[in-house]
């Protein structure tokens, strides 16, 4: 008789965190116990210390052949994880343990039922666009990348702005001294575009997002393009300064003055397992806590709330 395959799970964890060690070690009992095999990264084992288990020491390699990956930690650990699983168009489920978590699809408390939804192989799929980043000096290619979040072009010293000529499918925009430039995904649009004033978009629409920091420009709005669109961002040639690219806050270069950073679409989507029914909507409103009652509603439970308690 031939012995099938077993079924792999990567599990990915923020092994800085004694929490998520012990989190990883309850997840890797309850997997175990339902006859699933765990892989772990070579550098996360030795503090995990678990068995038994499989040691994947090529990073390049460890999310081949597995089902899923499992993140225990926050949209940093979710992001790092990303990295492991789109080439291989692997998907990556989040238990959060991190402060936000806005990637996650689960919170700690709901462990056991995540892995029987794992088990069960009961979660669905969702595809999330990713950027194409491409870094030309002197028109020649000097650096490839790709962005989940976003690709942000800021300046690498703190005391001098950033020059930059902003573009779309080839035609001059507008020109801005800025703190930077960010271009984000629907995904993104929660994390650092959103900071730098930019809006919110469901992950479902396809959208690619232009978003200025601090410029100081009468013209400095936030713009949306098609997701066919590409957009460039160029560090003017006479500028004296340093401009450093940073893509999801993991992958980086430093790009010099006529730097061009093209930006489009990229082929490979991330794939983010969902084990919840729960909208976009619902998820924004839990981790921004946003006040659905309105914020003059707050103050008046506030004072139905004491005057009970006086009386
Ligand atoms: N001023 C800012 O808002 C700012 C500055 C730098 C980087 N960032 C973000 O940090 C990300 C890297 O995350 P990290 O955890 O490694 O760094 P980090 O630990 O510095 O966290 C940055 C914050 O961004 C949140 N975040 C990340 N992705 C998110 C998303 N898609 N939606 C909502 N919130 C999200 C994280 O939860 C965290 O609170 C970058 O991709 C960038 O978006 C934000
Ligand atoms: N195993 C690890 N050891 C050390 N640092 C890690 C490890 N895993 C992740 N990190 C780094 O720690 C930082 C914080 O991680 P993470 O985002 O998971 O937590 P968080 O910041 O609390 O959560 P959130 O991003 O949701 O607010 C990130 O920059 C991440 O790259």
């Amino acid at each position: 008789m031939v012995e099938s395959e077993p079924r792999r799970v990567l599990l990915v964890t923020h092994t800085g965190r004694d929490e998520a060690v012990e989190v990883a070690r309850a997840a890797h009992r309850l997997l175990t116990a339902a006859g699933l095999l765990v892989r772990l990264l070579g550098e996360e084992a030795d503090a995990l210390a678990l068995d038994p288990v499989e040691i994947a020491d090529d990073p390049d390699k460890a999310a081949l052949d597995v089902e899923l990956i499992i993140v225990l930690g926050g949209d940093g650990s979710i992001l790092r994880a990303a990295e492991l699983a789109r080439p291989h168009g692997t998907p990556v489920l989040g238990v959060n343990l991190g402060h936000v978590g806005f990637l996650a699809e689960a919170e700690v408390d709901d462990l056991e039922r995540i892995v029987e939804v794992v088990v069960d192989r009961s979660y669905t799929v969702e595809e999330r666009m990713t950027l194409a980043v491409d870094v030309f000096v002197d028109d020649e290619p000097i650096f490839q990348t790709w962005a989940l979040n976003e690709a942000s072009v800021e300046k690498a010293a703190r005391e001098r702005m950033l020059e930059v000529m902003v573009g779309v499918d080839g035609r001059p925009l507008s020109r801005w001294g800025c703190d930077g430039v960010v271009v984000a995904t629907p995904t993104g649009s929660t994390a650092y575009a959103f900071s730098g004033g930019g809006p919110i978009v469901w992950p479902e629409v396809e959208a690619i997002l232009l978003v200025p920091l601090s410029a100081h420009a009468l013209f400095s709005r936030p713009i949306v393009v098609a997701p066919t669109s590409q957009l460039s961002v160029e560090l003017v040639a006479a500028w004296h300064g340093r401009g450093v690219l940073w893509c999801d806050g993991r992958r980086m270069v430093e790009v010099p003055p006529g730097a061009r950073i093209q930006v489009r679409r990229g082929r490979t989507p991330v794939r983010l397992a969902r084990a919840h029914e729960s909208s976009f909507t619902d998820r924004l409103v839990a981790k921004f806590d946003l006040p659905v009652l309105g914020w003059r509603g707050a103050a008046e439970r506030k004072r139905n709330r004491s005057a009970k308690e006086e009386s």
